[in-house]
């Protein structure tokens, strides 16, 4: 599909009991990327997110193929060229061991150094952060730390090993806008330093437009659409990505604003319709779109999955404000 990925996901599926929650996903994330993903509640973005650590639950049964550096053994990459930044920073620091001593420990878990080497590497991590007087704050506990300084910390405890992939699943999501605006500069600047890709889960589209490179459209566990974020946002060519738009604030003028731009819910895993699982709340579904899913396409560097793409209205979500209009 794509050229020079550093890691790619290959026909991914994920299913419970039987159900699948993420229905033959294919993607690449190119080096030093910061590839978005985005949909409404239920998309299959943390379970995307997790297989690409080789961490979907127990229960799950997978198949597909992610492959990051050449290797399919993601367990053996986690922590060294993949790494998670955990969305809570309270759990995810252990209250009782110094912080220095837990990225000292993700160093050595990974990685055959002393205990002097590990240690200067946690320290020299919580430096790159921000965190000052480092090599004093790594004998402090967590509950030392003020919360952006936590926050600060567990950045570090995912880039101490200088990690080819950070993987963040809505790493704002319980925080303030100031704390948020912080966390997301410092990962921006730890990805920069480090060179590393960023994979983002996000609902928030302002996020996406000021961080993401590419932005990955997921519907009932499908690609809708990815591309550009910039491409994406401005002009998306599918229905269900011009629908998310739609639905921000922005569009939302007070006239309209009886009826959700987008109405109705996803569906849940094991209750689709048969054709595209958008179709139903889609003011372009035709008979087509109710019998047969539409599978991606290349539509002008886009990756499109949409029978009906070519008729999207530009703005694309007028398709949404002038139905919710006329029946309003
Ligand atoms: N452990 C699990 N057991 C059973 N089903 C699960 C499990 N985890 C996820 N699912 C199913 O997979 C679907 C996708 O879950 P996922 O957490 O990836 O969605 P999401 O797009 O990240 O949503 P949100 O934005 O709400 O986090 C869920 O709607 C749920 O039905």
């Amino acid at each position: 599909m794509e050229s020079e990925a550093l890691l790619s996901v290959r026909d991914l599926r994920i299913a419970f009991a039987g159900v699948e929650a993420v229905r033959g996903l294919s993607f690449d994330v190119r080096p030093r990327e910061v590839l978005a993903l985005v949909g409404e509640s239920g998309a299959g973005k943390s379970l995307t997110a997790r297989a690409l650590l080789g961490m979907v639950p127990e229960d799950a049964t997978t198949s597909g193929t992610v492959t990051l550096l050449g290797d399919t053994d993601l367990a053996a990459q986690r922590g060294l060229h993949i790494a998670l930044v955990p969305q809570d920073a309270l759990s995810a620091l252990s209250p009782v061991h110094p912080v220095g001593d837990q990225l000292a420990a993700a160093v050595r878990s990974v990685a055959r150094v002393s205990r002097k080497e590990a240690r200067a590497r946690a320290v020299a991590a919580l430096d790159r952060v921000g965190i000052p007087d480092a090599a004093r704050k790594a004998r402090a506990y967590p509950h030392e730390y003020s919360g952006g300084m936590r926050q600060r910390a567990v950045i570090a405890m995912a880039t101490v090993n200088e990690p080819d992939v950070l993987v963040a699943d809505e790493p704002t999501t319980a925080l303030d806008e100031e704390r948020r605006d912080q966390v997301l500069r410092v990962l921006g600047e730890q990805r920069e330093a480090l060179g590393a890709a960023l994979v983002l889960v996000t609902h928030d589209m302002d996020v996406v437009r000021d961080h993401a490179d590419r932005v990955l459209v997921m519907y009932a566990g499908r690609l809708t659409e990815l591309g550009p974020a910039d491409a994406v946002l401005g002009r998306p060519r599918a229905p269900y990505t011009a629908g998310l738009l739609a639905s921000l604030p922005e569009h939302d003028a007070p006239r309209r604003r009886r009826l959700p731009a987008l109405p109705g819910t996803p569906p849940a895993p094991g209750t689709l319709p048969p054709g595209c699982a958008f179709a139903p709340r889609c003011p372009l579904a035709a008979d087509l779109c109710h019998r047969e899913e539409p599978e991606p396409q290349e539509v002008e560097g886009h990756l499109v999955a949409c029978h009906h793409w070519a008729e999207l209205p530009h703005p694309a979500v007028d398709l949404f404000q002038e139905k919710q209009h006329a029946s309003s």
